[in-house]
């Protein structure tokens, strides 16, 4: 089933689009831009990703005065913090996409739709460049201290407890407690979807807490034994006990086994395993270096965010390089890629880029590169759609029950502009300075949601 899709709307109907907000002076530079955007994703993202997790979509024409009906429909529904967002109707461009919240080929055998869980997961290692001048970004993640930055202009009325640290370590603690933090404070960075509807995500009213009840509900019929077997005290929590466990098979599936049937694991961060901001007992942070499944859709997004491995301190000095080389050779933009085409050739400077630094140009651009490809890969969410399935079904979650069958996908894969790395570097001191400057005079503690006691439970999976 599909449905005619803009931004963080859903239209029931019999195709889905997304529709670009920029605007162009002719509908042929539109037109040529998503394709670029198609290309991205098609010749950069889906190789680096991998084939199964990427849908690069489809570029199509739609009649005009279709598009401004959208328009319209789509302004009165916008969330309020979106509403600086506006559709472009001019061009008649959009891209075609399957819809994501609903499983391919899954016909309601069972009368319980779909649920899609989305986590825009952010970056998920700390940085470990030589040309990083604070020290409290090698201990601190960049989410974690984002936060108060973003409280500070009003972003978020709370701050998030999440890290994606903890997310992306591989251990089942920790993302137990990761996904925990996203359900107490979503934030721009969990929505839920049931049959294709969204049914959690942060409040456009950012002081109102999202109905974590409302969610149990929705989720208790696809977890009946919860209700009563164990934990018979809290069986709400029972149920959300269950569905992170669900979320968190699906984020370490990979399908790839070594011979003793366990999934080989990837070690991939070089720095440090944890970050300071984020509070987790000592002894569990020991126990064990997890390490991701190598197909894991996390250890895919995590490799591809590390590309990044200068951190903007050190890409900054290259991107001037590289202007000056365009002020003196402004022809030599098309040659060197800087807009595209995203084609192999663009893949080619991304996978071979020198590791020294020879004083060259094609070293800065190939750096800037890979840097513009990891902000794509620290930006994107992962969809996890799962359904309750019958016995002999493929791709279930190894789940003793119940039983569910899923698919996982990443979304959101535009190319980062080139234009946008002066913007990058100052953020990243703003963020910084934010951070150091908060942690002298500590927020009060009605920033952050009021914890509820949740408890941690653990089924062999
Ligand atoms: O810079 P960040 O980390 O704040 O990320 C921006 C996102 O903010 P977030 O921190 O996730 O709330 C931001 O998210 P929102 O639109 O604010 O939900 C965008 O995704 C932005 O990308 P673009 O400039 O629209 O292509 C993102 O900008 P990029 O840095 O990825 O270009
Ligand atoms: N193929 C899809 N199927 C279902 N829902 C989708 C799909 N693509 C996007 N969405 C939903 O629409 C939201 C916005 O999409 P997306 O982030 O790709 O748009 P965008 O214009 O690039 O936004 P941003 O400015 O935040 O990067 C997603 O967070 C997701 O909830």
């Amino acid at each position: 089933q599909c449905c005619w899709f803009v931004r963080d709307m859903t239209f029931p109907d019999q195709c889905q689009l997304i529709f670009l907000r920029f605007s162009y002076q002719t509908a042929e530079q539109a037109f040529r831009h998503i394709l670029n955007m198609v290309d991205y994703s098609k010749y950069v993202m889906k190789p680096l990703l991998g084939e199964k997790y990427v849908h690069s979509g489809e570029v199509v024409k739609l009649p005009l005065n279709f598009v401004r009906q959208l328009s319209l429909k789509v302004q009165q529904e916008r969330p309020e913090l979106r509403c600086d967002k506006v559709m472009d109707t001019f061009s008649g461009c959009g891209l075609c996409l399957p819809n994501l919240t609903q499983l391919p080929l899954y016909h309601l055998r069972d009368h319980r739709p779909p649920i899609c869980v989305e986590i825009k997961p952010k970056c998920g290692f700390l940085p470990f460049s030589r040309h990083i001048t604070k020290e409290c970004k090698r201990k601190v993640c960049r989410f974690c201290m984002h936060q108060h930055y973003k409280a500070t202009n009003g972003k978020w009325k709370r701050l998030s407890r999440y890290c994606p640290l903890n997310l992306f370590s591989g251990s089942k603690q920790r993302m137990y407690v990761a996904l925990k933090n996203l359900l107490e404070e979503p934030q721009n960075n969990l929505k839920i979807f049931k049959g294709g509807e969204l049914i959690f995500s942060c409040k456009d009213d950012a002081k109102q807490q999202p109905e974590l009840n409302d969610l149990i509900q929705h989720l208790r019929p696809y977890f009946p034994h919860s209700n009563g077997i164990y934990n018979s005290q809290q069986p709400g929590k029972a149920v959300l006990n269950e569905f992170i466990q669900v979320i968190c098979s699906a984020l370490l599936s990979g399908g790839d086994s070594n011979r003793s049937g366990e999934p080989r694991k990837v070690h991939l961060s070089e720095s440090r395993p944890h970050c300071e901001a984020s509070p987790f007992p000592r002894d569990l942070l020991r126990n064990g270096n997890h390490g991701l499944p190598k197909d894991s859709v996390l250890a895919k997004v995590l490799q591809v965010q590390m590309l990044d491995n200068l951190d903007i301190e050190g890409i900054y000095p290259l991107y001037k390089r590289v202007e000056q080389y365009l002020e003196e050779f402004p022809k030599e933009r098309n040659r060197l890629q800087i807009d595209g085409p995203y084609n192999e050739s663009f893949m080619d400077t991304v996978k071979n880029c020198p590791t020294e630094d020879d004083g060259s140009v094609e070293y800065a651009v190939g750096k800037v590169h890979q840097y513009r490809v990891a902000m794509t890969a620290k930006d994107c969410s992962i969809m996890i759609t799962f359904a309750p399935c019958e016995e002999d079904e493929e791709h279930q979650l190894n789940l003793e029950k119940p039983r569910f069958t899923y698919s996982i996908s990443i979304l959101d894969l535009d190319p980062k502009p080139y234009e946008g790395i002066p913007h990058q570097y100052k953020l990243d001191t703003k963020i910084v300075n934010y951070y150091l400057r908060s942690m002298q005079a500590p927020p009060p503690s009605s920033l952050y949601k009021e914890r509820q006691e949740c408890t941690l439970l653990f089924h062999a999976v």
